[in-house]
Formats: C-alpha cells, structure tokens, sequence
C-alpha cells in the first residue's frame, strides 16, 4: 500500500521536486512482530536531514502514528518506507515558497535471502566505480541516488551478491546498500564518513551496542589493503541487520567473533 500524506494514492504531480531533483530523504524500516524497528533512530535520521535540507517539517507525531499502523499490518516481518519530498513549487533550483512537504508511507514485503545472508555471510566483489566526495551531503540518506543505482547494475553484470566501494581517493566507504564494520583483536573500525557514504541506522545502533562491549570502536579511513588484513568482517543496513563477509578478492574471513557479541545484544534488545 502508499499512502501520501495519509490518503491511499499512487501518483505524484510531475512537478514535486523529488522527481524533478531529487529533493527529499527516505529511509527504509524492518518491521517484526508488528513494530518498526529501531524507530527512534529512524525518526531522528528523518528529522536531521530534513533539517540539513533545510525542508519544511511534516507532523512528526502523525508520521509515527502512520509508520506503526502499517507496521501493525505485519505478523512476522515486512518493510515499512518513509519518504519525505519538498513537494511542489519554487522555480528552477530555487525552493522559495515552496513548503508544502509531502510524506509517502509505503510497505513492503521482507527480502527472504537477508535470512540466508545472516546464517551464511557473503562474499563482497570490489567495485571498479568510485564514489565522489561530496561534503555538503555526506551522511544523508537523501534522494539522489544514482551512484547506487549504478553500483547495483555493477553487482548484478558481475554477479555479485554484493560489492566494497571505495571513494575517488581510495578509502572504503560502505557497499552498495549497507555500511562496513571490521575488527582486529579487540577493535572494531568503520569509515569515517564524512565526504560521502550514508550514516546507516543500523550503523549508529552498532555502534550503540559496541559501546557496551569489551570492543572498542575506531572511525577511519581506510584503504582496502587495510580492510583485507582485518581478522573479522560484517557489513550492516537496517533490513538485513548485521550480515558476515566470508570472502573479499580471494581472501577468507572465516571468524564471527564480534558479530556474535552484537547480534545477541541486537536480539536482545
Ligand atoms: C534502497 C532502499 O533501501 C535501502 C536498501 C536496503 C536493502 O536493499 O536491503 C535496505 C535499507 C536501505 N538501506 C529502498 O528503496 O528501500
Ligand atoms: C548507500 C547506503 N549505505 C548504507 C545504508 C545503510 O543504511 P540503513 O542502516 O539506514 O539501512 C544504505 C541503505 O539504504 C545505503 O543505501
């Protein structure tokens, strides 16, 4: 089901600038049992980049009230996506005037392989594409995004089941849809992310849950020689939750040490 602004509907005026420019933010949400997971930190990720994009506020509270309504739909697992556009108006670029926000509430049903990944892990290519740097939005989960769109025709010519990216310079970044974490001995890094990159949901729960651990947690800039010589490595977005990497290039990863820590304090939860 869509639903725009809380109506059943599912057609949008050419003119809203989300499909003109791109001009809005979304983010994607595991339901269980009926509830949005980690919806806090989802609502807080929505309400910083509608801040940083300087769009005008949607009622949060009828937001919420809409996500766990769908949410409530779902016995076992589904997806619930929140995407929010600037709507409407301004003329060329310029949003002046423009402040007719829209919020589109859509669900989903949950990808069955993520369950495979999580028991099995995954063996990740090493994209040839980079990722360009880009400050002014590094972190938002906002609409443009084509280099994913281009990354993912990347995984599916190669066949792989997913894909290391790295940015112009060289340093990891994510992969194509989720974030990197790795560890060696009792250390666990993850990009820095402040040039490119998306600062996942899961990402900040990880970390969340590190803080708790007899690991502890180094932001960095890596390249991939660095990632490769890690002992352990697992990659994270909010659907799949915390999914381990068997194999990057040739090399294996076969230790879950650090995983297993933060999955039974994830499950837990
Ligand atoms: C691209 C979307 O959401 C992202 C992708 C996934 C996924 O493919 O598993 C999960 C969460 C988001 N990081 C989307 O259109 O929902
Ligand atoms: C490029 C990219 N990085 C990271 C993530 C992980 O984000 P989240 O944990 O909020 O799902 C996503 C999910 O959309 C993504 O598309």
């Amino acid at each position: 089901m869509v639903l725009i602004n809380g109506c059943e509907q599912t057609t949008v005026p050419v003119a809203d600038r989300a499909m003109q420019y791109g001009d809005g933010c979304f983010t994607t949400i595991l339901v269980e049992l009926g509830k949005p997971r980690l919806w806090p930190l989802h609502l807080q990720r929505l309400q910083k980049n509608v801040s940083a994009l300087y769009i005008t506020e949607p009622d949060w509270g009828a937001l919420a009230r809409l996500v766990h309504q769908r949410a409530a739909s779902y016995s076992d697992k589904g997806v619930v996506k929140v995407l929010i556009s600037r709507g409407v108006g301004g003329r060329g670029y310029s949003a002046i005037g423009c402040d007719d926000t829209q919020v589109v509430v859509s669900d989903f049903s949950w990808p069955q392989h993520y369950a495979q990944w999580q028991q099995q892990g995954i063996e990740l290519g090493v994209s040839e594409q980079r990722l360009g740097l880009v400050p002014m939005l590094a972190g938002l989960k906002h609409l443009n995004r084509l280099e994913q769109v281009l990354l993912k025709r990347e995984l599916e010519c190669n066949g792989w089941q997913d894909a290391v990216v790295l940015d112009v310079n060289g340093h990891v970044m994510e992969t194509t849809a989720s974030n990197v974490f790795w560890r060696n001995g009792k250390i666990i890094y993850t990009p820095e992310l402040d040039v490119s990159g998306v600062h996942g949901v899961m990402r900040a729960h990880v970390i969340e849950l590190i803080a708790g651990t007899e690991y502890c947690l180094e932001f960095v800039k890596k390249t991939l020689e660095g990632l490769l010589c890690a002992e352990e490595i697992f990659i994270t977005n909010a659907l799949m939750a915390l999914v381990p990497v068997t194999r990057i290039d040739g090399r294996d990863f076969p230790e879950r040490t650090a995983i297993s820590v933060l999955n039974k304090r994830l499950y837990s939860c």
